[in-house]
């Protein structure tokens, strides 16, 4: 059914799109397409869960428009943003004879979307892509902003690009077959937002968090129009992460170094390690004195409200000591000169860039947080 569709607006010159938030899109895709393409045809790049799911309906929505659609279906999971799946993808797209003035279609999660957006970007020098995210934490996050890649050894995202989508369809109703834990992971972007600049929005997850979480459609469609606004107002003003974009960094130095030392495996969903990640950014905000010790706590509270993962001591198995996970931090991109930056709290809703971290306090913060475990 099509109800109401909200129109997010991402203001980028000559790269400016559109991010389509609403009900029914899926079988509206190819009307919503066809107006980008030169000839009747797409490639799609998928992965098996959601094609099992979702490709059909999309195959439905394109041919009703005329469309018709090759699919590429890769294996789910973090470890499919990797050299492997990617030289896979580009030589399929190669296969398909897919030209400059063409469009692949992404069709998935925050997996697929950077990984894909990745290959358009490198393909020929650069092809057009539609993202068309299938995860909460795609629709209100990776599909909007351009930043794509791949992880390495090394770090997460470490090989990468920035390739704006031509357009994002972020259809709510295909949430309705996302698993619950995906689900909280992908909230924790959410909750993110309210952290980094919005207290009213942190205010009303945490009234309305629960309905989100029981699948209430409205409240859905609010929920990820708000974080999707918030976050093309950020990407107009900093595109490449120049200055402002850091702020949409929160909880990630701590999160990605996680990531990292769980092997990019289902250990830790990139979403729980961002919910992981802003609480001890908090922690260390408060540790500095730069923020009350009630800020810390009311994001605790509202993650426990929420069944989320908060703590080391929810990640199964072993982790590295507190200088190893030092160690995966100090790869992070937001590093300048070898000096690690973060972004801290003043409040919830109030976050900033900074790269005067003493080292002190972000021990102790780490070692409190592995003694927890
Ligand atoms: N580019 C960016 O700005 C940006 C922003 C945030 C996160 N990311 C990246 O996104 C990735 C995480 O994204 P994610 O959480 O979507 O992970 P994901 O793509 O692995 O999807 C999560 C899980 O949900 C399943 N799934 C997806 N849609 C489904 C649906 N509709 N129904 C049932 N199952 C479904 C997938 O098969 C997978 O098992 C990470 O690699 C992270 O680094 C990128
Ligand atoms: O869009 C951004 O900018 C973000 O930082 C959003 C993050 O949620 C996302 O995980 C992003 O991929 C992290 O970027 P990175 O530059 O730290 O790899
Ligand atoms: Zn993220």
């Amino acid at each position: 059914m099509a109800d109401a569709i909200d129109d997010v607006a991402v203001d980028l010159g000559a790269r400016s799109y559109v991010v389509r938030v609403g009900r029914g899109l899926m079988a509206r895709a190819g009307a919503e397409i066809a107006p980008l393409l030169n000839r009747p045809r797409v490639a799609v790049v998928t992965e098996r869960t959601v094609a099992d799911l979702h490709l059909e309906a999309l195959r439905a929505g394109l041919a009703a428009a005329g469309i018709e659609m090759e699919a590429l279906i890769l294996p789910p999971g973090e470890s499919t943003k990797s050299w492997p799946h990617l030289e896979r993808t580009v030589e399929w797209l190669l296969e398909q004879k897919v030209e400059r003035g063409d469009i692949v279609i992404a069709l998935g999660g925050g997996v697929i979307g950077d990984l894909v957006g990745f290959a358009a970007a490198i393909l020929r020098r650069g092809v057009r892509f539609v993202q068309i995210p299938t995860s909460l934490l795609a629709q209100v996050d990776s599909s909007v902003g351009g930043k794509t890649g791949i992880n390495s050894a090394q770090g997460k995202n470490l090989i990468g690009a920035f390739h704006q989508p031509s357009l994002v369809l972020a259809d709510i109703d295909v949430l309705d077959t996302l698993p619950p834990r995906d689900f909280l992971a992908g909230y924790g972007e959410v909750v993110k937002y309210g952290l980094l600049g919005d207290a009213e929005y942190f205010e009303w997850l945490e009234v309305n968090g629960p309905a989100l979480a029981r699948g209430d459609k409205g409240t859905r469609q609010a929920a990820v129009r708000h974080a999707v606004q918030m976050k093309a107002d950020i990407v107009a003003r900093d595109e490449t992460e120049q200055g402002d974009r850091a702020l949409l960094n929160l909880g990630h130095t701590f999160g990605h170094a996680l990531e990292a030392a769980t092997g990019y495996s289902d250990r830790l969903l990139h979403g729980e390690g961002v919910a992981i990640g802003c609480l001890l950014a908090f922690d260390l905000s408060a540790r500095m004195g730069l923020v009350s010790q009630e800020a810390p706590a009311r994001v605790a509270a509202h993650l426990a409200d929420m069944g989320m993962k908060r703590s080391l001591a929810d990640i199964a198995g072993e982790l590295p000591d507190r200088d190893g996970l030092i160690a995966l931090m100090a790869q992070d991109k937001k590093v300048v000169m070898g000096q690690m930056r973060f972004i801290l709290a003043r409040d919830i809703g109030d976050s900033f860039v900074s790269s005067e971290v003493s080292s002190e306090a972000l021990a102790a913060v780490l070692d409190e947080a592995l003694r927890q475990r």
